[in-house]
């Protein structure tokens, strides 16, 4: 699968991690910045993931920042953008399921590479269940 990937500095290091385990997972990433830990704005970095997800450039994005939050705020601007906070592992696995959610955020300074991993494996192996939760997702399209 293609993705996107951004955050702030924050979430730089770990974006990297990311990075790297996706493309070892046989994966694209599409590395969309920061690239140094200086300090930056999420808002820049998370749009552009959200926008190549919305236009069908790349299938799902991943963004991190310090606590997810603010990255998750702003890709859920974006129409067609599912964004979802996940800082365990089921969570990762309800958003694909429950949600048909299209962006993972994570919060970096809360989550180590081991529990951010875990939520990886999750959200890939989980389906959208469709059914009454298509209904769901159908009204926030609207
Ligand atoms: O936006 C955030 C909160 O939702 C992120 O956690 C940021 O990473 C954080 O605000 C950055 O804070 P800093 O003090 O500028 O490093």
């Amino acid at each position: 699968m293609k993705l996107a990937l951004g955050s702030d500095h924050a979430g730089v290091q770990k974006k990297a991690f990311v990075k790297d385990w996706l493309i070892r997972n046989g994966h694209e990433a599409v590395d969309l910045g920061p690239y140094s830990e200086e300090s930056c704005d999420y808002p820049d970095y998370a749009r552009k993931v959200a926008q190549a997800v919305a236009s069908g450039e790349v299938a799902q994005g991943v963004l991190l920042c310090g606590s997810g939050v603010g990255v998750s705020i702003v890709a859920n601007k974006t129409k067609g953008v599912r964004a979802a906070l996940a800082y365990q592992p089921e969570i990762a696995s309800l958003a694909r399921q429950h949600n048909n959610a299209n962006v993972i955020c994570f919060p970096a300074r809360y989550m180590n590479e081991s529990e951010i991993e875990q939520c990886l494996k999750n959200w890939f192996e989980a389906d959208f269940e469709g059914g009454r939760h298509e209904r769901r997702v159908s009204k926030i399209e609207d």
